[in-house]
């Protein structure tokens, strides 16, 4: 059996993480599991934990990120170029985009027991996308990456205390809609010249494009319907040409993935992204701040091998034709 690892931040979903993995413990020693547990002291530190244990041999290992959507894309960041790493997510967080697009409990006790069921079985290939910033710097996403007011945003949720206060009050989700209120009136949009796949689109008064390998993001916002984190192309979504209240109606309406019927939501499939501005953007991986436009972006196709009970189409095809045959 592969040597299993836990990533685990200490601080995501405001402490309530460390209590996550407190109640886990035990339910590994009870099954006579041996892991190895390493706990993150700062921001950047799973990068560079996952890098150690994926450099530490080349044997084949499972990593398992214990947090939020940001510790999963740090430990991604960390273990992306060794081939020797399976990937695994306990949700301890409080966004739980992960789980929603992978198909992952949100209940952590749960989402150790698929680990468990899934260990023995082929790890599913899942594609990534990296981002190349102008100063050449890369990194990785697995969710989804964005520019512009949604960027902005997540990063003034990031930032702010009062995140603390309503995840406190188990009113969380409420954060993106309060800085979303507070920076909707002074936003300015800008022009983006987007590049997909080599063709060139120019959108003028934009607020925001985002690049998605799967449906969710924001802490629900189902931002990319048709989004599936396997099928070797990503699905972008460029908002602009709107004004401050109508983003008000279309921000409700992304909770049900409808937002993609406003005349004003395009939405393209690609590969190849790349997206210049006429001034420097924030830009967000996985909900991280990352920096500033422009950048370009490449899809690596089923390049991470992830625990998930999400099936491959292939999968899900050759399970209903076989259903099918027995008729
Ligand atoms: N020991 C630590 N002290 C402070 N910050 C940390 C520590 N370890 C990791 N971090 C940072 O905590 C941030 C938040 O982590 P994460 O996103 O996993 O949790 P969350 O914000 O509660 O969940 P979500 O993103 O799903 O809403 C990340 O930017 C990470 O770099």
């Amino acid at each position: 059996m592969e040597q299993i690892y836990f990533i685990i931040n200490p601080k995501a979903g405001n402490g309530s993480c460390l209590k996550i993995w407190k109640r886990l413990e035990p339910e590994l020693k009870n099954k006579n599991i041996s892991y190895l547990a390493f706990f993150t002291e700062y921001q950047g530190h799973a990068t560079s934990i996952a890098a150690t244990i994926a450099t530490r041999d080349h044997e084949k290992k499972i990593l398992i990120a214990v947090g939020g959507d940001g510790t999963m894309h740090e430990v991604m960041n960390g273990m992306v170029k060794y081939k020797n790493i399976i990937l695994g997510f306990i949700p301890g967080g409080s966004g739980n985009d992960f789980c929603r697009g992978f198909q992952i409990p949100s209940e952590p006790a749960e989402a150790l027991e698929v680990i468990f069921r899934l260990m023995n079985k082929e790890a599913a290939s899942i594609d990534i996308g990296d981002i190349t910033m102008q100063d050449q710097a890369k990194y990785y996403f697995i969710n989804n990456m964005g520019a512009g007011f949604d960027a902005l945003i997540s990063y003034e949720v990031n930032q702010s205390r009062m995140k603390v206060l309503l995840n406190k009050l188990s009113m969380g989700r409420l954060i993106y809609s309060y800085f979303l209120l507070k920076k909707l009136f002074t936003y300015k949009c800008s022009t983006i010249d987007l590049s997909i796949d080599g063709k060139k689109h120019i959108f003028e008064h934009t607020w925001f494009v985002t690049v998605s390998n799967q449906p969710y993001y924001g802490g629900g916002m189902k931002i990319a319907p048709g989004s599936v984190p396997d099928d070797g192309i990503f699905d972008i979504t460029v908002v602009h040409q709107l004004s401050r209240l109508k983003l008000l109606v279309v921000f409700i309406s992304v909770f049900w993935g409808k937002h993609i019927h406003f005349k004003e939501v395009k939405t393209f499939k690609g590969s190849f992204v790349s997206i210049q501005t006429n001034s420097p953007l924030y830009v967000h991986a996985d909900g991280e701040f990352i920096g500033y436009t422009p950048l370009t972006i490449y899809l690596h196709s089923k390049a991470l091998k992830v625990l998930t009970r999400r099936q491959s189409k292939e999968d899900a095809n050759l399970k209903e034709r076989g259903s099918n045959d027995l008729n």
